[in-house]
């Protein structure tokens, strides 16, 4: 799939309608019992409708007409007690039909779900989150009337039609035909604007997608919004989205809004060729009243599954593009898996390799070139260098969100592509400038470390990193609830809870990008001890743009160009007056 923006549309897959449909379908496979229970009720429904003429025509030729009231009122009575038993059906199948899309649309969005969770990085760097949203939700939502449908209406509907079909002729040949007179053109027509119709929803979908990006985006961005009082601005460009939004749903449902007339006009003549031959035979005394009236019923009866059917087919043809949007995120596969013999990563004791690295998030560009190191178990290795140096890319290659191009990263001797990546990560703590707190508690928060970890376990983390000071200066300590975005916490603060959570896990290799730029300097000597503490007995990798943060590291590199420039420890790098001791140097003089 292409990179995109709220403003453009995604890019689709052309996949034959049929085999999505039948994939669709094949959700349903597992209700047999359900669907076969409201087939034996559609098929009692269709046989009250089916007899409800005969008896008409019964009644009129052999009692009306021979004033036998006892014989009008068995059948009265017997026609009641029928149609009250399909009535009760009627409102059986939709209970049973509701269920059984519901638990469809169940299972659809939880496989979307855990499928979108294990694609990698790549998948989600071009592609906004509320586009992701767009199909979790609303293109599974509107399968709904499809899947509940087609069982109800799909199946039964063909069925009556035939019955009736067979009737009709049956009755009379001539009538039969004068009623189907518009039938060939109607396929037609409905396969023309079928074609045209589908592409349509399709645009739709992906309108209705690019309003929910910028919805999210902005949203998200809200403080950025109102801190740049560009309001105006969004609304305008919300405003657009939605013109574009109203326009495709207009332009698709045109063309949906002609296959109504279409039918009821071929309805509509076909009985009037009804009573046009029916009058003529009837004055031949070819055929009787009562066959006349109840063959118009059985027209009406004809027409009316073409009405349903059609009506389905609409619905096909608007929700297929939701379908195909849902399948083609299922079949996307992640860039990074498991390979099919994958390992369990044993116990990581924390030698690192970098064996001649190149890597480049796309292919013309590379971020680095034939990078190499040796990292002993235990070392804290501090990365510094210019903004967009390469120095997150290094621990991302480490934590395999990417592959690498050329090269080999072994970790204990063991080449990372090697092992299960569950079995890698689980071993790893990473923490990101930007924290991201889940709304709930901030227990709930720290628990994410280790999701059986007690509450004293939770205190212990909390109180190495120094955080359990501040969250016990909350009203309600550790059951504070924060949202999302923490916003009722501060940037420091949320860093301080992250920190314990990380510390929580216990990770066998750490990894702390620019984790303390948003600390205040007493926070950070807080911090500092915490982190010190972290660090104890594992190797860990910390990016710093502050560099008094990371002088007592093992070794420092200094990522730029594409490589590692300069390495070694503080004292030895400010001796070779090279790189680093610019940077530092530049920082110290910044601050005096
Ligand atoms: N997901 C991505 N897709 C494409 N290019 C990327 C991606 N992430 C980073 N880059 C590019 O790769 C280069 C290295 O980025 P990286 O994040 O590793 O730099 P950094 O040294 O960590 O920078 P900073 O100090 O600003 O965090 C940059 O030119 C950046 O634009």
């Amino acid at each position: 799939m292409a990179v995109n923006n709220f403003r453009e549309d995604e890019q689709s897959k052309e996949e034959l309608k049929k085999v999505t449909i039948l994939r669709l379908f094949s959700y349903m496979k597992k209700y047999k019992k359900e669907i076969i229970h409201v087939l034996i009720i559609m098929g009692l429904i269709i046989t009250v409708n089916v007899l409800n003429p005969i008896l008409m025509k019964i009644a009129i030729d052999d009692y009306i007409k021979k004033f036998n009231a006892k014989g009008l009122y068995v059948i009265g009575i017997i026609a009641i007690i029928m149609n009250l038993i399909s009535r009760y059906c009627m409102k059986k199948r939709i209970v049973i039909m509701s269920k059984v899309s519901n638990r469809v649309l169940m299972e659809i969005r939880q496989e979307l779900y855990e499928h979108l969770q294990k694609l990698s990085f790549n998948f989600f760097d071009n592609r906004p989150v509320g586009k992701v949203l767009a199909r979790v939700i609303g293109d599974v939502n509107s399968l709904k009337s499809v899947l509940t449908n087609s069982v109800i209406s799909l199946i039964p509907d063909f069925v009556t039609l035939i019955v009736v079909l067979i009737i009709m002729f049956v009755l009379n040949v001539k009538l039969a035909l004068g009623a189907l007179a518009l039938l060939p053109f109607l396929v037609f027509g409905m396969y023309f604007v079928q074609v045209r119709a589908h592409r349509r929803w399709q645009i739709f979908r992906k309108k209705n997608s690019n309003m929910n990006a910028y919805t999210h985006e902005n949203f998200s961005g809200i403080r950025v919004v109102q801190s740049f009082t560009a309001e105006q601005y969004t609304s305008k460009t919300f405003r657009e989205l939605l013109r574009e939004h109203k326009r495709s749903f207009i332009n698709a449902v045109r063309l949906n809004d002609i296959f109504w007339p279409m039918v009821e006009i071929s309805w509509g003549i076909g009985t009037i060729m009804v009573f046009l031959i029916g009058v003529n035979l009837s004055s031949k005394n070819e055929i009787t009243v009562g066959t006349l009236i109840a063959f118009t019923t059985y027209v009406g009866m004809f027409w009316q599954p073409i009405m349903n059917l059609s009506n389905f087919y609409n619905q096909l043809i608007t929700n297929i593009a939701g379908a195909e949007r849902i399948f083609e995120i299922l079949d996307t596969k992640p860039d990074i898996k498991d390979i099919s013999n994958a390992k369990t990563m044993p116990s990581i004791k924390g030698n690192v390799t970098f064996n001649n690295i190149t890597f480049g998030y796309d292919e013309k560009v590379k971020v680095l070139m034939d990078v190499s190191f040796n990292i002993k178990e235990g070392e804290t290795i501090a990365l510094v260098g210019p903004t967009g140096a390469g120095k997150t890319t290094i621990v991302n290659l480490l934590s395999r969100f990417y592959d690498v191009n050329e090269g080999t990263v072994k970790i204990d001797g063991i080449d990372i592509r090697d092992v299960s990546i569950e079995s890698l990560r689980s071993q790893m703590g990473i923490m990101t400038q930007d924290t991201f707190l889940f709304t709930g508690t901030i227990k709930d928060n720290i628990r994410y470390g280790k999701l059986d970890a007690t509450d004293e376990e939770i205190i212990e983390s909390a109180k190495a990193v120094h955080a359990h000071e501040f969250i016990m200066k909350l009203e309600k300590g550790y059951d504070t609830a924060v949202n999302e975005r923490g916003t009722k916490l501060s940037v420091g603060q949320r860093q301080l809870i992250a920190f314990a959570r990380i510390m929580l896990s216990k990770p066998k290799i750490l990894i702390l990008d620019e984790a303390t730029s948003s600390i205040d300097t007493h926070t950070e000597r807080l911090v500092q001890k915490g982190i010190e503490e972290l660090l104890k007995n594992r190797t860990s990798f910390v990016i710093a743009h502050r560099l008094s943060t990371i002088q007592k590291a093992n070794r420092i590199f200094v990522v730029d160009k594409g490589n590692i420039l300069e390495s070694g420890n503080h004292d030895e790098l400010m001796n070779q007056e090279g790189i680093y001791y610019n940077l530092y140097m530049a920082q110290f003089e910044a601050i005096s």
